[in-house]
């Protein structure tokens, strides 16, 4: 194939959906984005339109076709949202109900319920994952048990499922193709990732249809074409990627071996590593599927941060500064925090902790503390929560991490990146290409074809700078405001992390 073949990379995010038309050395030559609305109709729930992802996915392709033309777009990559599902009628094409997405808790009480029942093990040994409201398995039962006659369709075989890659893939095709790939299909707890196949147990056990679910095949297949009329692309070509946006970053960072792992700094923080075969975490990581080739999987180990750039805004607001480019500048006139310590427990705690009573703590405050030192505190708190799970991911794996890759909105703060490296003890290296996810999912594509790529250029590095000492202080404070955090509620989540 020529040089000149350009694949047009989609990220349906739950912020905004993007296009990025990219060729095979990553150069992104146009893009396009839309922002995507939220909904919260009660406390703990959040939805989205799921007719409206698909238009926003329609709207970027038109705006990149617009400038660019169609006729070098040898295929579509997508990488998209994870955990987040649509049901919809297999005749029609219409969603039966909104898009219930990765952040609702609305299935609590089914996880719950199960929990009580002795099942959380047994969930957590076939899939990797804890069991919790995050993941798809409850999420559809609910759909299926509150709209009316649902359930009833569901086991008459009409309806379908999927995870956003999944529902576009079908809109796109106009439903010529049900499918999904294995690093969406281990998200949803209803996949038995060393089995790499639905599991009918999980599938019963959560009351989920198997008839419903979509055929799981590699990340890097061609998928199906687009259909006539779907896009302002012609119809045929194909669709020659699928994956999870935070799997996407991490083969968009060329990582394919594991010993490095890749973090990408946003609301929260999500951290992946590579692990060769399939490893059960101890330390209060998930384990999933990073992405497969030719059929075949590749594992990793995964842990989600809750809160962590949202932390260094929460902070700012409260010193009355505007934002959290300002409360980094105010954390860089102080040498230290003087002894003060931020816990941004503000939703509970994730990976490795997985405690949801947790709330946020501040220890070490004296008549000393200013201001500054309370900025210093909550932009290190970014840091130690990815040492923290960063540590565990080590403590799953023999291979030693050697590296963290860095992307996503924080990773251009150098000061944040260097407390980073130090107190990882590792060198931290980011990139300029903002978005990872899309160019991993390109990548993927072209790698499906046969096309050689290049991955995100390295710009900088940041080698750790103090003592082994200084860092095992900086680590002992942190983890004494750690379990001051952990010991002020009782405990009533599982899977807790160690300190050390
Ligand atoms: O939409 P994003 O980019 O915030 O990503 C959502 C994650 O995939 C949820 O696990």
């Amino acid at each position: 194939m020529s040089s000149t073949n350009f694949v047009l990379a989609i990220d349906q995010g739950t912020t905004n959906t993007k296009a990025l038309l990219v060729t095979a050395d990553g150069r992104v030559l146009h893009q396009a984005s839309v922002p995507n609305t939220v909904t919260y109709p009660q406390p703990g729930w959040a939805e989205q339109s799921a007719t409206a992802l698909v238009d926003g996915v329609r709207q970027v392709i038109a705006q990149v076709v617009a400038k660019a033309g169609a006729s070098a777009i040898v295929a579509l990559a997508i990488s998209n949202q994870r955990e987040s599902i649509v049901v919809w009628d297999a005749a029609t094409g219409e969603p039966i109900g909104p898009c219930i997405i990765w952040q609702c808790r609305r299935s609590a009480p089914k996880c719950e319920f199960l929990r009580a029942a002795g099942h959380a093990d047994a969930i957590e040994r076939k899939t990797g994952l804890a069991l919790d409201p995050l993941f798809p398995a409850a999420k559809i039962a609910w759909l299926l048990d509150n709209v009316s006659g649902a359930r009833a369709r569901a086991e008459r075989g009409e309806l379908r499922v999927g995870t956003v890659d999944s529902w576009l893939l079908w809109s796109l095709t106009n439903g010529a193709v049900h499918a999904t790939d294995h690093s969406n299909a281990s998200r949803t707890q209803l996949f038995d990732t060393a089995a790499l196949q639905w599991d009918t147990d999980l599938a019963n056990l959560f009351d989920v249809p198997r008839s419903m679910l979509p055929e799981v095949r590699s990340s890097d297949s061609n998928f199906g074409h687009l259909a006539e009329g779907t896009t302002a692309l012609p119809a045929g070509i194909p669709i020659h990627a699928m994956i999870g946006d935070s799997h996407a970053a991490l083969f968009g960072h060329g990582v394919r071996t594991p010993g490095a792992v890749k973090a990408t700094y946003g609301t929260g923080t999500s951290l992946m590593t590579l692990t060769g075969e399939r490893v059960l975490s101890s330390h209060g990581i998930s384990s999933t599927i990073a992405w497969s080739q030719n059929g075949l999987p590749v594992h990793a180990l995964e842990g989600n941060i809750s809160v962590s750039g949202q932390s260094a805004a929460f902070m700012a607001e409260m010193l009355g500064l505007t934002d959290a480019a300002a409360l980094s500048e105010l954390a860089e006139t102080v040498p230290n925090s003087n002894g003060v310590s931020f816990v941004p427990a503000l939703v509970g705690l994730g990976a490795p902790y997985w405690r949801s009573d947790a709330r946020g703590t501040l220890t070490g405050m004296s008549l000393g503390t200013k201001p500054a030192h309370l900025a210093r505190a909550a932009i290190e708190a970014i840091a130690f929560q990815v040492a923290d799970v960063f540590s565990a991911m080590q403590r799953d794996i023999t291979v030693r991490l050697a590296e963290l890759r860095a992307d996503g909105g924080a990773s251009q703060n150098g000061f944040l990146m260097q407390f980073q490296a130090d107190v990882l003890g590792r060198p931290v290296t980011t990139g300029d290409a903002p978005e990872v996810s899309a160019l991993g999912a390109a990548a993927l594509a072209f790698a499906g074809l046969g096309i050689a790529t290049s991955t995100v250029p390295e710009t900088k590095r940041y080698i750790p700078t103090i003592s082994e000492n200084d860092r095992a202080a900086h680590l002992f404070r942190w983890h004494g405001a750690m379990a001051q955090t952990l010991h002020t509620q009782p405990r009533t989540g599982t899977n807790g992390g160690e300190l050390s």
